[in-house]
């Protein structure tokens, strides 16, 4: 399907609470049924509808889970943008060298996360230690 391309004056023109558009990372996106259900409240949104809220978007810290929230409710990207669909999951933008930007998507990291399986590996470990421990003393000291 066609990506429609927007201008920042037509996005300008949805910045009511019943028709709520902003601009985030090069994505157009219709908020409009998100107020209500937007975790920092409807507000934020209102004041940021009509314009490019990237760097609010970003300075708050959002997390992958938003990030990937901006998906559904994109409906075209910004004039001079370009975005790549594919199955990724991340969202992210980046400035080319001609000053024009293009919002592009980060593959996602399949890699298992050793670390994370290490963390929930040591207790058991360090636990069947002990237990074993407390197994073998008890056992020498009945044989004593
Ligand atoms: C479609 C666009 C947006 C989506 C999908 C979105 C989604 C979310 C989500 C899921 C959270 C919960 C915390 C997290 O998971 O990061 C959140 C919190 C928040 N968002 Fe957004 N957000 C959007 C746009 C914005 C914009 C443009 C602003 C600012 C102008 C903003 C300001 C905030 C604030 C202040 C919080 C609360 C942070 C906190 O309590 O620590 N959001 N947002």
């Amino acid at each position: 399907m066609a990506t429609r391309v927007y201008t920042l004056s037509q996005v300008t023109q949805h910045k009511s609470k019943k028709d709520c558009w902003l601009v985030i990372n090069g994505r157009v996106l219709n908020v409009t049924k998100f107020l209500e259900e937007h975790p920092g409240g409807e507000e934020v949104l209102i004041e940021a509808a009509g314009k490019d809220a990237s760097k609010d978007f970003e300075v708050i810290g959002h997390s992958k889970a938003a990030q990937k929230l901006l998906l559904k409710y994109q409906v075209g990207v910004l004039e001079g943008y370009t975005v790549q669909d594919g199955d990724s999951k991340e969202v992210g933008y980046k400035e080319a060298k001609s000053n024009e930007m293009s919002a592009f998507l980060i593959k996602d990291d399949s890699t298992p996360n050793y670390a994370a399986v290490l963390e929930f590996f040591v207790p058991f470990l360090v636990a069947g230690s002990y237990f074993c421990y407390r197994c073998l003393t008890r056992t020498a000291q009945i044989t004593i």
